[in-house]
Parts: structure tokens; sequence; C-alpha cells
């Protein structure tokens, strides 16, 4: 794909639904009773690979012209899957359905990408295990392919070393199938997606700052789903128009969880000008419009609690702190060097091509603004926040940018380049 200077975007955009929700009530759909219908689910490669992990273990999933309903078979109802189970390039697919396997009656195996086999996974099977779980990394890496043998699991109180939704995730769907309560404690709250859902779906789930507590075998019941549009897909189009002269956008409907919304802190200390309009509440998730104009953005700094709430962001929020005066530390994201890629070199990298001035350090980067950026040919590395977040910069550059193997962003937002032509 080639960018070049963009005109003003204008208008309004509605971006797909969240990824980490849409996964999440494909999940708890199948452990309840009853249907579970979901609306505005993202049909992006991630959310497939989860609907097909769960069909492949008995569960019925059809869709109507406006929803996916999922025939839930009850928390004991999942099959074996006659063959390994590939959950693609989605860490959430496979970090999630660790816990609810180690709780079943069955042994998995279940794999993924070249990307996927990458990334750590022992991060779930050390909470699993002292959990009395069966998790095997096949290749003795800690990475995929996993063995899983379903085991009578014991609850813990795990103390996280990270922050990580797919962790505390992870163990509180195994905490469903375990003997008495189960609790994880992080050092900063990520995102709280499937506490919210857990408990609309009917489990008992108690949290408390950065502790959440689940009791097991809770009878869980098909619900309505309504997926809010996904902060980290609108987040291109924010910076778009934080970025080119003359943008006015209204972007409808985005999900701004506070534990998601670390972006918007973190523009509004850049100075940008985003107006949060009609907020509402939706299915316990809190919704909102943003509109966004053109600003004329400063440096800061993206450190500590802030990080799990825009750990997926942070690629775009680089780009706009290149375009911004003054200098921006991201600090404390060691984590973006385990993601698809390693983030962390390459957007010092991409961002170095294009001209900017950037240091790498430790965990993060010092970013010094406001130099003139200009075209490069960059790799996505078939990583989907890469490919857009440069996207967004080629857009704002001069010359032209060229991103090869641009097809990844269909893990995400598979209509990604058509939304950014229709409005720019
Ligand atoms: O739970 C989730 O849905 C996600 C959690 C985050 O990962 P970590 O839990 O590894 O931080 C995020 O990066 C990912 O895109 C989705
Ligand atoms: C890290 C991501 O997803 P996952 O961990 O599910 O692969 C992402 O979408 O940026």
């Amino acid at each position: 794909m080639r960018f070049t200077k963009s005109a003003p975007l204008k208008g309004e955009i509605t971006v797909p639904g969240d990824k980490s929700i849409s996964h999440r009530a494909i999940m708890l759909g199948s452990l309840s009773e009853g249907t579970t219908a979901v609306t505005n689910f993202l049909e992006g490669a991630d959310c497939l690979s989860t609907i097909n992990c769960f069909c492949s273990m008995g569960i019925e999933i059809s869709r109507t012209e406006s929803e996916i309903l999922i025939h839930g078979r009850g928390l004991h109802g999942l099959l074996a899957p006659a063959s390994v189970l590939n959950v693609g390039n989605s860490g959430t697919t496979m970090r999630l359905l660790s816990g609810i396997l180690a709780g079943q009656n069955f042994t998995t195996e279940l794999t993924g990408d070249a990307s996927i086999q990458k990334r750590p996974m022992a991060r779930v099977i050390t909470p699993l295990t002292f959990m009395g779980g069966s998790v095997e990394s096949l290749r003795g890496n800690g990475c995929a392919p996993l063995c899983i043998t379903g085991k009578h699991l014991k609850g813990i109180h795990y103390q996280s070393p990270v922050s990580s939704a797919q962790v505390k995730s992870c163990v509180l769907l195994a905490g469903l199938y375990a003997e008495g309560e189960t609790t994880v404690t992080e050092p900063f709250l990520s995102r709280n997606h499937s506490e919210l859902m857990l408990r609309s779906f009917g489990a008992e789930i108690f949290s408390e700052g950065t502790t959440v507590s689940i009791q097991p075998e809770p009878k869980l019941t098909g619900q309505k789903v309504v997926v809010p549009g996904d902060i980290s897909s609108a987040a291109y189009f924010i910076a778009a128009a934080l970025l080119i002269p003359g943008s006015e956008l209204l972007i409808k409907n985005v999900g701004i969880n506070p534990t998601r919304d670390g972006i918007l802190k973190v523009c509004a200390q850049m100075n940008a000008d985003i107006q949060v309009l009609n907020p509402r509440v939706q299915c316990g998730e809190d919704v909102a419009d943003l509109l966004v104009k053109h600003s004329s953005l400063k440096g800061t700094v993206i450190e500590g609690a802030l990080i799990p709430t825009l750990i997926d962001e942070l690629p775009v929020l680089a780009v706009l702190a290149a375009f911004a005066e003054g200098t921006t530390m991201i600090r404390d994201a060691q984590e973006l060097k385990v993601k698809e890629s390693n983030r962390l070199d390459i957007m010092v990298h991409h961002l170095s091509a294009m001209g900017a001035d950037v240091v790498p350090t430790e965990d993060g980067m010092i970013i010094t603004g406001g130099k003139t950026l200009y075209g490069a040919v960059l790799d996505s590395h078939l990583d989907h926040r890469i490919a857009m977040a440069f996207a967004i910069a080629g857009m704002a550059a001069e010359g032209e940018t060229e991103i090869a193997r641009a097809d990844c962003v269909n893990i995400s937002y598979p209509g990604f380049y058509k939304d950014l032509e229709k409005l720019a």
C-alpha cells in the first residue's frame, strides 16, 4: 500500500467492533446455557480464529444479517476437538482458551502461526500449573504448540508479574472450573472486559483495585452482547485527524472503558482537541462519540499505570509524538517486545527511516518531535498495528510511504484502507 500527504479528514466514521470484547463474547457464549446474540461482532481474522476453535469443540455458531448467534452448551459442554486447534495470529485466543481447556475432561493441542509460536506462553503455563493444570510447551521453549490435559483445578491467589488482561482472563476462566475461589492481582489494572462480561453472564466475580476474585461453577446464561467500536481501531483515525491540517472527524460509537482510554488521556496531555460526546453505557461498557480536530501537539510522558490502558495504541502514539513539538518519553513498555512483532524495535527503526529523532531505551523510547518526516519503504513485519500506524505516518509525511505486506490489517480491521480512503 502506498500513502502520500492526505487531504483533511472530514465527516464521520464508525469503526468495527472491539476485538477483545468480540473474542470474549464467543468464549462466554459457548460456555453458557442458551443462545448468545452478538451485534457488531468484529469479523477480523483473530476473532474468526476464536469462532473456529469453538466450532471444533462442538459449539454451533450461526449468523443472521446483523448478529452472530452462539448456541452455548454450558460450562461442561465442550467436546474434545478431532484435531489440533489453530489460533492463527491471536494471542488473546491462545491465552484465554488455555485457561478454559485446563479445566476440561479431555486433552487438546493448541498452535498458531509463526508469530504465535514465538510469543511467551510461560505466563499462562505458570499460574495454570499452580492451579494443578497440565499445560506443556511441546518444544520445551515456553511457547506454542501447547498440549493441555484437563485436570481437577484448585483455586489460587495469583500475583501476576505482568499487567496483562490475557493472563488475568486465563486464570479467571480456569477459576470457573476450580475448587474454591480464584484470585488474581496484577501490578497495574489491565482491561477489564472479562470481568464485566463474566458478571453479566452470571458469574460471581468481585474486583477491588488491581485484584479480582471469581467463584467456581456458576450457571452462565446466554446474553445479548452489543459490541462497541474498538478504540484501538479508532486510534488510527484519531491520529490522522489530529495530524492532518483542516481535519474535523466524528468517530461514532467508540468503547471508552476507563481501562482502555489511555490514548484519550495522553492526547489531552499532548494538547489534542478531542471532544467526548454523548457518553453512554451499553452492555456494561462505556461508549461515546469522539469529535477530533486537527491540533498542534506537544510532547509528553507515557509510563506506569497508563501503559496497559493504551498498550496496543503505542505504535500510533509514537507516530503522533514524532510530529509533536518537544520530547516524548515512553517508559515501562517492555511488553511491546512480545506482541505480534517486537514493536519497540520496529517503531524505532521505521520512525528513524522516515527521519524522526528517536532513541531506543530498555523499556521504551525517547522521541524528539518536530522534525520533517519523509516517506520510506517500510515492512509491516506482518503486524497489523505496525501497518496501520505507519499508514497514518505516511499520510502526514512528505513524499511517498510504501507499506509492504500491508494486508495483515485483516487481523483486527479488514476494511481499514477502504475506510481511510473514503475519508481522506
Ligand atoms: O485481553 C485482550 O483482549 C488483550 C490484551 C492485551 O494483551 P496483554 O494481555 O498481553 O497485555 C492486548 O495487547 C491485546 O491486543 C488484547
Ligand atoms: C497484541 C494484540 O493482539 P493479540 O495479543 O491477541 O495477538 C494486538 O491486537 O495488538
